[in-house]
C-alpha cells in the first residue's frame, strides 16, 4: 500500500516543506537532528495539525488541509513504535499484545490466526508469559512492534526505534524488521539516522535538511547519489548491491552472485539461493584499468564509468554501472587526471572483502 505525504508547517526556528510519494514497503526519513523527521511522523499520526498538508494511506485520506479534512488521531488506525517499548509492566507479553488487538476488535476480526502469525513473525512464543521487566531492551521492541501491529493498523510509524539498543540487540532485531517489511503488508514509516540501518530496511528514503525535502527515491539510488554525500556523511555514501547467496565455503567466506561478478563477503546467515543487499561504501572501491591480477583482494567487478563529480577538496566520486548495479567510487582527484576516468571508460572496480561489514548486509526488500 503507497502512502503520500504533504506537509507545510512553520514553527518558531523550523520551516517544514516536505512531500514525497513512497510505495509499499519500508519509507525512511533520514536527516541530521532537528531536519524535521518528528515533526512529520507526528503529523502523519494526528498529533500535530500542519498549517497545510495532504496525507493518504493507500486510498484513505487521513489529511487534507484543501478540504478542511482532518481525521482525529485516534480514527488513523496508526501504529506508532517508540524508542523505548512503552509496555505496561505490570501486564505479562501475552497481555501487552492483546491490549493492542482490544483496540482492533471493533474494526476488524482478524482474531487468533492473526496473532498467533505475528507470535510467529516477531519470535514472541517463548515470551508471552513473561513480564516486560524480564525483557531484553531488543525483546520489548519486538513486542511493541507485536502490539501495534495488533491494533491492525493502516500504516506504522516507527521513530528510531532502535536507537536505545546496543550493537548487538540491534542486530538481533534487524531480522525481524526485515520480515515485517517482507509480510506484514502494512506499510512502515521508519525514522533513523543510521545509514546501516536505513540500508538495510528502506525500500524508499527521504532526505530532510532542515525542513526541507532534500531527495526521496529508491534507496538504491539516494545512498549512491553524490549530491547527498554532505548529508548521508563522506563515509556512508556508497552502492547498495543485489545479490544471491550462491556458496558458503570452508574458510568463512560467503560467495555471492551480483550484478557485474561474484563477491566474496565474511560468512553471512543468508542461506544459499537467497536474495541479500550488499553495501560497498565508496571510499572502499579502487579502479584499476587492467584487470587487477596478484592481488589480495577477491571482490573485482568490471564497470563502465558513468559520471565523474569532482568535489570541492581532493576526493571525487565516480558512478560505475556494474552489470544492472550503481556502484560508487571516492578517489583523488589526482587519480581521476592520473588514469584519465571519464564516463564511458570501462574499468575495474576493486573492493576489499573486510570492507563488506557484516552489519551491513541484510535481507533484500
Ligand atoms: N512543538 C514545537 N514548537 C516549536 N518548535 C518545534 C516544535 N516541534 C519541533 N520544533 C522545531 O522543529 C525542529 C525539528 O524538530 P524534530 O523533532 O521534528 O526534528 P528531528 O529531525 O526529529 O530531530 P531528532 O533527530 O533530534 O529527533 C526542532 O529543532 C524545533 O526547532
Amino acid at each position: 500500500m503507497s502512502i503520500q505525504v504533504q506537509l507545510k508547517h512553520r514553527f518558531d526556528d523550523l520551516h517544514l516543506d516536505v512531500g514525497f510519494d513512497a510505495p509499499a514497503g519500508v519509507t525512511a526519513l533520514f536527516g541530521a537532528s532537528g531536519a524535521g523527521k518528528t515533526t512529520v511522523v507526528n503529523a502523519v499520526a494526528g498529533l500535530l495539525q500542519p498549517d497545510q498538508g495532504l496525507i493518504r494511506v493507500g486510498d484513505t485520506t487521513l489529511l487534507a488541509t484543501a478540504r478542511g479534512l482532518s481525521l482525529p488521531a485516534h480514527k488513523r488506525q496508526i501504529g506508532y513504535v517508540f524508542q523505548e517499548g512503552r509496555l505496561f509492566p505490570h501486564l505479562s507479553v501475552q497481555q501487552n499484545l492483546r491490549y493492542g488487538r482490544w483496540f482492533a476488535r471493533r474494526r476488524v476480526a482478524r482474531g487468533q490466526a492473526h496473532e498467533a502469525r505475528l507470535v510467529e513473525m516477531l519470535g514472541l512464543g517463548p515470551l508471552l508469559a513473561r513480564r516486560p521487566g524480564d525483557l531484553s531492551g531488543g525483546e520489548k521492541q519486538r513486542v511493541a512492534i507485536g502490539r501495534a501491529l495488533l491494533s491492525a493498523p493502516r500504516l506504522l510509524l516507527m521513530d528510531e526505534p532502535l536507537a536505545a539498543l546496543d550493537a548487538p540487540r540491534k542486530d538481533e532485531i534487524l531480522p525481524y524488521l526485515e520480515r515485517l517489511r517482507d509480510e506484514a503488508e502494512v506499510p512502515i514509516l521508519y525514522v533513523s539516522h543510521a545509514i546501516s540501518e536505513i540500508a538495510r530496511l528502506a525500500t524508499t528514503v527521504a532526505v530532510l535538511d532542515r525542513g526541507q525535502l532534500r531527495r526521496a527515491g529508491p534507496v538504491q539510488d539516494l545512498l549512491s547519489d553524490p549530491e547527498l554525500a554532505p548529508i548521508i556523511g563522506l563515509r556512508d555514501t556508497g552502492a547498495l548491491i543485489a545479490g544471491r547467496v550462491v556458496a558458503h565455503h570452508d574458510d568463512g567466506l560467503s560467495e555471492v552472485a551480483a550484478a557485474g561478478g561474484r563477491l566474496f563477503l565474511p560468512k553471512v546467515p543468508t542461506p544459499v539461493g537467497d536474495s541479500l543487499r550488499v553495501r560497498v561504501n565508496a571510499k572502499d572501491v579502487m579502479l584499476s584499468l587492467e584487470r587487477p591480477e596478484g592481488i589480495s583482494a577477491l571482490n573485482l567487478l568490471d564497470c563502465v564509468v558513468t559520471s565523474v563529480r569532482m568535489g570541492r577538496g581532493p576526493g571525487a566520486f565516480l558512478q560505475l554501472q556494474a552489470g544492472d548495479a550503481q556502484i560508487l567510487a571516492r578517489v583523488t582527484k589526482r587519480s581521476v587526471e592520473a588514469l584519465g576516468l571519464r564516463a564511458g571508460l570501462r574499468c575495474h572496480a576493486v573492493i576489499k572483502t573486510v570492507s563488506v561489514a557484516r552489519a551491513d548486509v541484510g535481507g533484500r526488500g
